[in-house]
């Protein structure tokens, strides 16, 4: 059985397709890529959940596929829970390459933190995934990472706001400079596939 996993993000993609791999051998995981293009939703709803499902939903109906969907960002303490599900655009709509839109993401969410002492900085990575099935079942899980934001960036792995987190499991080194496997097992993401990994397995068997 085949599951379409709806991201335009490469780097995303691939930490899913890797945790999918490793938690769900029966299935067959395809990309947009491997899809005839269709109008992919805009990303409006106020909650992870909400965006996850938008997603999925937009696959199902393009495609006819069962479709995963991640919705994620970056959530801040000293900024009231930003970027939230604005992480994406936090810096503006998208211009040039995904790597350009972290940097000025990074540097602005630096910027934005410049007077927040050391003991303020605390945030969390969210992570929802949403499942949609063509008979209409629907199921959604989230996951959570928590740490703090540093004061410049590091690490070459990983994308987005890695390059600035530091998870609370593995003090010392932001999440761009984990292991790709460390990584997933204590990230959002890594959390919230394994827990619904098995759940399409049983569904789609
Ligand atoms: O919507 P799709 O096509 O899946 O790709 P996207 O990059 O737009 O994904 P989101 O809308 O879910 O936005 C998530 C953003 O949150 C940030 N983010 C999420 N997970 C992250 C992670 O594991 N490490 C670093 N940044 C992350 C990063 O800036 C992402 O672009
Ligand atoms: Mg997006």
């Amino acid at each position: 059985m085949k599951v379409l996993v709806a991201s335009r993000n490469a780097k995303k993609l691939e930490e899913m397709r890797r945790i999918l791999a490793e938690h769900m051998t029966t299935v067959e995981v395809v990309g947009l890529d491997d899809v005839t293009p269709f109008d992919e939703p805009v990303e409006d709803q106020p909650t992870f959940e909400g965006n996850a499902l938008l997603k999925a939903r937009a696959g199902v109906v393009a495609t006819g596929l069962p479709t995963l969907a991640d919705d994620s960002g970056l959530c801040v303490d000293a900024l009231n829970g930003m970027p939230g599900v604005l992480s994406a655009r936090w810096s503006g709509p998208a211009l040039g390459s995904k790597d350009g839109q972290d940097d000025r993401n990074n540097e602005l969410l630096l910027a934005q933190l410049n007077d927040v002492p050391d003991e303020r900085r605390t945030a969390h990575f969210a992570c929802a995934v949403a499942l949609v099935l063509p008979d209409g079942r629907e199921l959604v899980v989230e996951g959570r990472m928590d740490g703090r934001v540093i004061r410049e960036v590091r690490g070459s792995g990983g994308f987005g706001y890695d390059v600035l987190f530091v998870a609370d499991d593995r003090p010392g080194l932001t999440t761009a400079e984990l292991s790709r496997e460390d990584k997933d097992a204590i990230s959002h993401r890594g959390r919230a596939l394994r827990e619904i990994a098995p759940l399409v397995a049983d569904l789609l068997a």
